[in-house]
C-alpha cells in the first residue's frame, strides 16, 4: 500500500469493484475509471459502502440478540380479559401501598402488614408511574358512589422478585373493545429463561391475595358495557341479624332458596331450568336492598345490580348480561317497574334513550337456564305498575311485601342501638309508649328510624324526645 496514499473511500469503491469482477481494458472499464476519478462519486459510493457494512453488522446484532432472547428470556403476555389482569395490578398495587405505609406513615407501620411487607422485601422498589382507578355506582336521589384505587400506570417497569429481576411492561393498545368502548391492554412480565418459575410463584401469590380480598366480603358487580364489572373493593359481609323484617319474613325467604339451592338435580332430572325468581316490593328505606345484601352475605354469594331504569340499556344488553351472571351470584333487578312504563316520551330532560321495555324483561328473565343455579331478585317501590305476566311461577316465585316498621320492627330496632345502655328496658317502653301515642307504628320507614337512632347515638332521651319531629315529619327523616 502507498504509504503517502493512505486508502480512502475511492479504494474502498476500488475494492468493491474488484468483488464484483469489473475487469480492466473494456469499456466499462473506462466507464469505471472516469466515475472513480469523480471525487463526489467515490465519497458517495464509499459512504454507501460503509452503510451496507453496517446494516450487516446491525442485523448480525440484532439476529444475536434475538437467538439470546428466543433462548434465554421468556416473555409472559397477561390481557384484560383474563381473571389474572386485575389479580397481577393488585399485586403489584399491593406492593405500591406497603411502600408508601413504609415511608410515608408511622415507623413500623410497614412491619405491622405482614403479607405486604415480604413484598416489599422481595421487590424493587422502583415502581413510581402510578394511576388511578375510579368505579362509581348511581345511587338513588341523583347522588352517587365512588372507589378509587391506586395501580400501576402504563409502561416499562423492573421488578426485583427474590433474586430473579422482571420487566413489566403494561401496554394499552391502539384498538377499542368496541362493545365495552375499553382501550385492549396487556401486560408482558419479562425474564430470564432460567428464572421462569417465579412466574408461577407469583401467581400463586397474586391469586392467594385476591382471595384474601374477598374472603368473608361480598363482591359487588355492576354493568360495564355488556360485562359485569366489579365496583370497588368488596365489601364486608353484612348480617343477617342487623336486617330487620316483620317477624318470620326473613327466615321464610331464607329456608326457601336454601331448600332451592339443595335442589339442584330435582330440578336437572326434571328438565326444570333451575332458577328462582323473587320479588321485594314496598315503600323506600324498609330494608329491601339491605336484606338482598345481607343474605347473600349469608349464602356466600356474591351481588350483581342492574337498574332496570338505567339508561342505556337495552333488551338485548339486559338478556346478554343475565347470560352471562358470575358463578355464585345474585342478580339484583332494582326498579323492575320501571320496564312497564312507557320511557319511550320524553324524560323531563328530553332522554328519549334506549330503556328495557316490559317484554325485554320477561324474556331476559325466560332466558336460557345453564346447569347453574340462577337466583334473581327484583325490588319495586310500585308493585300497582307490574304485570301479572311478571309474577308467573318461573318468573317470579315469590312475592313479598317489606312495609313501615311495625311495632315488633321497632323494638327490634331499639334494641339493636340501645340493649347495650338500656339495660333494664325501661328506655325502650318510654320510646314505644311515645311511638303508639303520636301513631307512628306502621306509617314509619325503617331507615327513618334508623336515622333517628343514629343521630341520638348513645342518647336515650333524646331518641325518645324525637318521637314527635319524627312523626311531624310524616315518617320521613333525612337518613343521609
Ligand atoms: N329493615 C331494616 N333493617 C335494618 N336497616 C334498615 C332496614 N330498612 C332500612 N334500613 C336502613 O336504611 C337504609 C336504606 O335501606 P335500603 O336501601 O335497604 O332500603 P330499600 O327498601 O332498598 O330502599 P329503596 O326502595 O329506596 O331502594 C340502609 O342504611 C339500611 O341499613
Amino acid at each position: 500500500m502507498d504509504q503517502n496514499n493512505p486508502p480512502g473511500p475511492q479504494d474502498a469503491s476500488r475494492q468493491l469493484a474488484q468483488h464484483v469482477n469489473i475487469g480492466s481494458g473494456d469499456g466499462i472499464s473506462s466507464i469505471y475509471s472516469q466515475l472513480t476519478s469523480n471525487p463526489f462519486f467515490t465519497a458517495g459510493f464509499g459512504l454507501a459502502a460503509l452503510g451496507v457494512g453496517a446494516r450487516i453488522g446491525q442485523k448480525g446484532l440484532r439476529q444475536g440478540a434475538d437467538l439470546i432472547r428466543r433462548r434465554m428470556i421468556v416473555d409472559l403476555e397477561i390481557t384484560r380479559h383474563d381473571h389474572a389482569y386485575q389479580w397481577l395490578l393488585q399485586w403489584m398495587t399491593a406492593y405500591q401501598r406497603a411502600q408508601l405505609a413504609g415511608s410515608h406513615t408511622v415507623e413500623g407501620q410497614a412491619s405491622k402488614q405482614g403479607f405486604l411487607s415480604a413484598l416489599v422485601q422481595r421487590l424493587n422498589p422502583r415502581l413510581h408511574h402510578l394511576q388511578i382507578q375510579t368505579s362509581q355506582v348511581p345511587l338513588p336521589g341523583g347522588t352517587s358512589n365512588a372507589h378509587f384505587s391506586l395501580v400501576p400506570g402504563y409502561g416499562r417497569y423492573i421488578l426485583r422478585y427474590g433474586r430473579s429481576f422482571i420487566m413489566v411492561n403494561r401496554q394499552r393498545e391502539k384498538s377499542f373493545d368496541l362493545a365495552s368502548g375499553t382501550p385492549f391492554e396487556t401486560i408482558t412480565l419479562t425474564t430470564l429463561y432460567a428464572h421462569r418459575n417465579i412466574f408461577e410463584q407469583i401467581f400463586a401469590e397474586a391469586h392467594q391475595l385476591a382471595q384474601q380480598r374477598t374472603e368473608g366480603k361480598t363482591i359487588i358487580y355492576n354493568s360495564m358495557g355488556p360485562d359485569w364489572s366489579q365496583f370497588g373493593e368488596p365489601k364486608r359481609k353484612r348480617p343477617l341479624e342487623s336486617v330487620v323484617l316483620e317477624r318470620g319474613v326473613k327466615e321464610k325467604i331464607v329456608e326457601d332458596l336454601q331448600a332451592f339451592l339443595g335442589a339442584r338435580t330435582w330440578y336437572l332430572d326434571r328438565g326444570i331450568p333451575y332458577r328462582r325468581g323473587y320479588l321485594l316490593y314496598g315503600p323506600p328505606g324498609t330494608g329491601k336492598s339491605s336484606f338482598i345484601q345481607a343474605l347473600a352475605g349469608h349464602l356466600d354469594f356474591n351481588i350483581a345490580i342492574l337498574n332496570v331504569s338505567e339508561r342505556g340499556l337495552t333488551d338485548d344488553r339486559l338478556n346478554h348480561l343475565l347470560t352471562k351472571v358470575p358463578q355464585r351470584t345474585i342478580v339484583l333487578l332494582e326498579d323492575a317497574d320501571a320496564a312497564f312504563i312507557n320511557r319511550r316520551a320524553p324524560g323531563e330532560d328530553g332522554y328519549t334513550g334506549a330503556t328495557v321495555t316490559f317484554s325485554g324483561l320477561l324474556n331476559a328473565l325466560d332466558g336460557v337456564a345453564s346447569g347453574e343455579e340462577r337466583i334473581i331478585f327484583l325490588t319495586t317501590n310500585h308493585i300497582e305498575r307490574l304485570d301479572e305476566a311478571l309474577v308467573r311461577p318461573g318468573r317470579i316465585d315469590m312475592t313479598v311485601r317489606l312495609g313501615e316498621a311495625t311495632e315488633w320492627q321497632i323494638e327490634q330496632m331499639w334494641d339493636r342501638f340501645f340493649a347495650d345502655i338500656d339495660i333494664d328496658g325501661q328506655g325502650r317502653k318510654r320510646f314505644m309508649a311515645e311511638v303508639k301515642e303520636v301513631g307512628l307504628t306502621s306509617s314509619i320507614s325503617t331507615a327513618a328510624l334508623q336515622g333517628l337512632f343514629l343521630y341520638n347515638k348513645g342518647d336515650i332521651d333524646g331518641a325518645i324526645s324525637m318521637v314527635k319531629e319524627l312523626s311531624g315529619a310524616h315518617g320521613h327523616i333525612d337518613v343521609r
